[in-house]
């Protein structure tokens, strides 16, 4: 028996579309905020393989998610690439900046990110023997666009202005920092798939701030490179992309990229991507967060109008964002009640 994320990935339509949840393992979760306190911080938790798969495996314990994800982060990539990176306790993650030719210069060539990068490989094979056999093991990277924002800014900004800076004063350095990531990306998702990873997911979490020609050649592209590179190494590991707020640009993505699922944020309706973006394949999302901290009717009504939206084509259930700390685990349970019982 195939595993039911892989089925739909492959583009069957199931009874009940499997389901998974962004951040879910997260500090919405009493065991993650013990395991986090037992690694000392965020870094050394990403970065320590058992612990890591221990955060990786609480989620699917408590709630028999159809697949697991990766506990690491997007921005270990820069790092990798010789970024310094730290967190700030409820403020977010800190870089070191790049600002110009020479900052793109110095960085690490893409065949040296596995020195940093071997604890997450390890942390993949302790999860690939752990996971139990229905369980789906789900690696991912950020998308070049996304985390060169990080690297560029030293910092989550509201509209990547200082990365959409850089792009119009020196596009030519803006490009050469798109491909080194591009690089890092293939090397370190075929690495994480050579460890055990069944599929893979490329986060493009600011993807809605590039508009016409930047979107062709900083989400689009770069997604199409890494997917080819993938698919000519690991012909088999279907790939899920993950535009963020898109809008319009939802549309023929998979098939500009090659990807095999794209997933979907909750800027749009179930119902338009149901018709504009669901007959080229797998799509993945959307239920708003938002339910996941209040609960209750409108939570079972919008599990079921988006079951119902998706259901004349391959679907992975999933919210259109990450869960946030301040959700209900109740809600949780309740979301994959109604899934999977009505
Ligand atoms: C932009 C981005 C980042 N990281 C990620 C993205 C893309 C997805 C998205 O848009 O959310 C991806 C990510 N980050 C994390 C995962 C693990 C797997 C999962 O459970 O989904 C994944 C897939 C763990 C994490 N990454 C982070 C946490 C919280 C850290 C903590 O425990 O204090 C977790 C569980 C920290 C992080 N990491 C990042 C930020 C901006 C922050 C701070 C914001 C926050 O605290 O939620 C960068």
């Amino acid at each position: 028996m195939t595993k039911t994320i892989l089925r739909a990935l492959k583009g069957e339509t199931l009874p009940t579309p499997p389901i998974w949840m962004m951040r879910q393992a997260g500090r919405y979760l009493p065991e993650y905020k013990a395991t986090r306190a037992q690694a000392g911080d965020f870094l050394s938790l990403c970065y320590n393989p058992d612990l890591a798969a221990e955060v990786t495996l609480q989620p699917i314990r408590r709630f028999g998610f159809d697949a697991a994800i990766l506990f690491a982060d997007i921005l270990l990539v820069p790092q990798a690439l010789g970024a310094d990176l730290w967190f700030v306790t409820g403020e977010g993650p800190r870089l070191s900046t790049i600002t110009d030719a020479a900052g793109v210069a110095a960085l690490k060539p893409a065949s040296d990110v596995h020195e940093t990068l071997s604890p997450i490989y390890e942390t993949i094979r302790i999860l690939s023997r752990e996971l139990p056999a229905e369980t789906t093991l789900i690696g991912f990277a950020g998308a070049p666009w996304t985390v060169a924002t990080y690297m560029i800014a030293g910092r989550g900004t509201p509209d990547q202005g200082p990365a959409h800076a850089f792009m119009e004063a020196d596009r030519t350095a803006f490009t050469a920092l798109i491909d080194c990531i591009t690089e890092a990306t293939v090397e370190y998702l075929s690495a994480q798939i050579d460890a055990g990873a069944e599929v893979v997911k490329l986060f493009d979490s600011w993807a809605g701030s590039l508009k016409g020609r930047d979107f062709d050649d900083f989400a689009l592209a770069p997604a199409a490179r890494i997917i080819a590179a993938l698919k000519d190494r690991h012909p088999d590991i279907p790939v899920i992309a993950f535009p963020r707020q898109a809008g319009e640009r939802y549309v023929g993505f998979a098939k500009a990229t090659g990807a095999d699922c794209v997933a979907l944020d909750n800027g749009v309706s179930a119902e338009w991507a149901a018709t504009h973006v669901q007959l080229d394949g797998c799509v993945q999302g959307n239920l708003d967060p938002r339910h996941m901290v209040a609960g209750g009717p409108d939570l079972v009504a919008d599990v079921r109008r988006i079951r119902k939206a998706f259901s004349g084509g391959p679907h992975i259930f999933n919210l259109g964002h990450g869960i946030t700390p301040d959700a209900d685990p109740d809600n949780v349970a309740l979301m994959i009640e109604t899934l999977r019982n009505g």
